[in-house]
């Protein structure tokens, strides 16, 4: 069984919704990304979702933008980040780990390369956001021999015809995206996501995650009443953005937010 399709298992039979933060690695610097992961675990992730920079992050909003400008400063390679993964690996090996990002540093190594290196360094899946299932006919096959489950994305305007083709071409998790916009949002419908996530239900056996606009205990507890997993982003990432020359307050402060997100989802 995969390191995702385990961690799922495990949280079912507990009752429990998984918390998966992201944080681009190498922001703000890449000395704390493995520190930091570790510390997101002790503090109630499940999952950590390791953005890999990219110069043109299309599907951010500038919260998100600015973290990969601040990783980039530092030239933050995919190969650093397999490395980071790697040492992170060292004394954790059950925490799965899904590298997001965008195709261009995954083209520039090479597919086969990328995933073999990943494999080798623990990745556990990989959320490419401009590969669509369609076009990854070269690719996909790769990952999965490779272990690494490719994660894919629905939005509210997917037709119900093409959730199950992207389901089907999907492992790991079906990463539902709760609005029509960038990251970063500032508003969450958490309705019109419960009726979104039941007709999904209707296409998959996969766990369904839900990010976009999860920015507190209150929506986080919100939305893992309906969906399998609860990805926040942006609100961590804010965290970095206020004080990201002080690394203990960088750690402290998601830490923090994290546990509240998890006390309020365990409630
Ligand atoms: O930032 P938010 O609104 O909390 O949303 C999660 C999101 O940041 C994270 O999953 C993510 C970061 N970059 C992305 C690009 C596309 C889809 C998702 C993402």
């Amino acid at each position: 069984m995969s390191r995702i399709a385990a961690c799922f298992a495990d949280l079912k039979a507990q009752g429990k919704t998984a918390l998966i933060p992201y944080v681009t690695a190498g922001d703000p610097h890449p000395s704390i990304t493995v520190p930091l992961m570790h510390r997101m675990v002790e503090a109630g992730a499940n999952i950590i979702e390791l953005g890999v920079p990219f110069s043109d992050p299309m599907a951010d909003g500038p919260t998100i933008q600015q973290a990969h400008e601040r990783a980039l400063v530092h030239g933050t390679s995919l190969q650093d980040i397999l490395a980071m993964v790697k040492e992170f690996r060292q004394t954790n090996q059950t925490t799965p780990v899904v590298l997001m990002g965008y195709l261009n540093p995954i083209e520039i190594m090479g597919y086969e390369e990328f995933a073999k290196a990943a494999e080798e360094a623990g990745v556990d899946g990989a959320l490419t956001v401009d590969l669509p299932p369609e076009e990854g006919m070269g690719v996909l096959p790769m990952f999965k021999e490779h272990g690494i489950d490719p994660i894919f994305l629905l939005s509210p305007t997917t037709p119900a015809m093409r959730m199950k083709s992207v389901a089907e071409a999907g492992g790991g998790f079906v990463y539902y995206v709760s609005l029509k916009g960038v990251t970063g949002a500032s508003t969450l419908d958490v309705g019109a996501v419960a009726g979104r996530i039941a007709q999904i239900r209707e296409h998959t056996d996969l766990p369904l995650g839900v990010g976009f606009g999860i920015k507190d205990a209150e929506s986080a507890a919100a939305v893992a009443k309906v969906a399998d997993a609860v990805v926040v982003g942006s609100a961590v990432i804010k965290q970095i953005e206020a004080t990201p020359d002080d690394h203990a307050a960088i750690m402290h402060n998601i830490s923090h937010l994290l546990a509240s997100m998890r006390t309020a989802m365990d409630a």
